[in-house]
């Protein structure tokens, strides 16, 4: 990849610097609510989660079989007696008497004095299951501690399990439920109002006006906000007219979270949306060294914040994905490592060049190359005007603000479409 010194077009900021300004600037939610667990599934956790008990509690079998003592083993030249058995929540009382076994099952309790698990497909056992005989290949095989799960070995009673700033995956909310948690703190979700904006958009499902286009990017927004556990109310479309604007903002704003919408944030005679957000609070930040999404504007209308995302469809994903999902979750007490994308080093299968200045997505997907290896291939145009390749796309690959120029071969950093939310 060649890349020169950065050259960041005056009244752009930086991606980078501009996710660290917002997380400065907009204040995580205080408001936390205890909910069930199997409601926890994508929310925010606010807690810190502490074992209240240890896993294993007590040592345990991994495998259902025969529990027997290490150094009898040696001396078995026959059949073994079977003296008792140890099932899950039903332990074997007592000392495991010399040269005997106890049937086992798996996750039930070492009984005492015993030190190993033999599984029973290695054995045969009579009928009655009362003795088992024991092979002098499987003995000669037989280590110390064979099948034994030792107690704490998974957790440790005390030990933190999770921490606070977690966005919760179904593994986070089993371990929860392994320690006895019933609810959890967790942030309670935006209250988020969604419009687009612009006098050219159709209702889908409605007729379409000659020189019309359906609106897209609201069910693209509203998506991207559920995906993240927001609560969305769809405020469907308004024009391009500054008091239609300015009175459906300011109520959105007196009774939500956050205000969304797209179009109207660039520089021509209908892009509204910077003056009335300027008239009914403050813009606090606009236009973004970033390919797409460049326009985009951050303000806000009281306690109210307000995205104003670009119109342009891809536009509206992209910078909702890398900028307004992470500053959302923040909102709501994600940590941030919990925000970053996950971008990987992969080989390009393309060439591309252009002009510098701007951290730039372009839509891609990984294929395997003649050799097994797996290389990014680019959709065929860069315009932030065609939905479709966000629909071809499986991912995007990130091309730095300094890099004018990839060839194919070099290494570029893929960022997984699934990976973003
Ligand atoms: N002279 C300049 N023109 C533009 C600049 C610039 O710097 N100087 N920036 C360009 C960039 S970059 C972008 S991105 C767009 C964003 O402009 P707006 O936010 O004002 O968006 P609109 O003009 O309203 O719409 C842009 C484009 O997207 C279509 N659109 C809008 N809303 C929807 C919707 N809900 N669903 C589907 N498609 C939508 C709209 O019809 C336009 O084609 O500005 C550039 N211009
Ligand atoms: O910044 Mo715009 O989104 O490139 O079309």
């Amino acid at each position: 990849m060649k890349t020169k010194m950065q050259n960041i077009k005056p009244g752009l900021t930086l991606l980078s610097e501009a996710i660290d300004i917002a997380f400065s600037e907009v204040p995580v939610h205080h408001d936390v609510e205890d909910r069930f667990l199997t409601d926890c599934y994508g929310a925010v956790l606010r807690q810190d989660v502490t074992a209240r008990v240890s896993v294993p509690s007590v040592d345990n079998s991994a495998m259902d079989g025969y529990a027997l003592r290490f150094a009898d083993l040696a001396a078995i030249n026959g059949p073994v007696d079977v003296v008792g058995a140890s099932l899950a929540g039903h332990p074997y009382e007592g000392n495991l008497p010399d040269r005997c076994a106890i049937r086992i099952a798996t996750g039930a309790a070492i009984p005492d004095g015993a030190d190993c698990v033999i599984i029973q497909e290695n054995v045969s056992a009579n009928e009655a299951e009362t003795c088992i005989e024991i092979s002098s290949d499987v003995i000669a095989r037989t280590v110390l501690h064979q099948n034994i799960r030792w107690a704490g070995e998974d957790i440790r009673q005390g030990d933190i399990v999770l921490k606070a700033g977690a966005i919760l995956r179904p593994q986070d909310v089993a371990i929860a439920a392994g320690q006895g948690y019933g609810s959890l703190k967790v942030s309670r979700p935006l209250r988020v109002a969604v419009f687009s904006t612009g006098d050219e958009l159709a209702k889908p499902g409605d007729p379409l006006p000659p020189g019309g286009i359906y609106d897209s990017n609201r069910f693209a927004m509203i998506g991207m906000l559920r995906e993240i556990g927001c609560v969305v109310t769809d405020l469907g479309l308004l024009a391009d007219d500054f008091d239609v604007l300015r009175n459906a903002l300011q109520d959105a704003a007196n009774s939500h979270d956050v205000v969304m919408t797209s179009g109207g944030v660039s520089v021509g005679k209908a892009d509204l949306l910077k003056p009335v957000v300027d008239q009914l609070g403050e813009i606090t930040a606009w236009k973004l060294a970033i390919k797409p999404g460049k326009p985009l504007m951050r303000g806000k209308i009281g306690d109210c914040l307000v995205i104003g995302l670009p119109g342009n469809p891809v536009s509206v994903l992209v910078s909702g994905l890398l900028y307004v999902m992470p500053l959302l979750r923040h909102v709501m007490g994600a940590d941030k490592s919990q925000t970053v994308p996950v971008r990987m080093p992969v080989r390009a299968g393309f060439e591309f060049s252009r002009g510098t200045g701007r951290r730039e997505w372009l839509r891609a997907r990984l294929i395997q190359n003649d050799d097994g290896e797996f290389e990014a291939e680019v959709f065929a145009s860069t315009s932030s005007g065609m939905l479709s390749s966000m629909v071809w796309a499986e991912g995007l690959v990130e091309i730095p603000e300094d890099c004018g120029k990839v060839s194919k071969g070099d290494v570029v950093l893929y960022l997984p479409l699934c990976g973003l939310q």
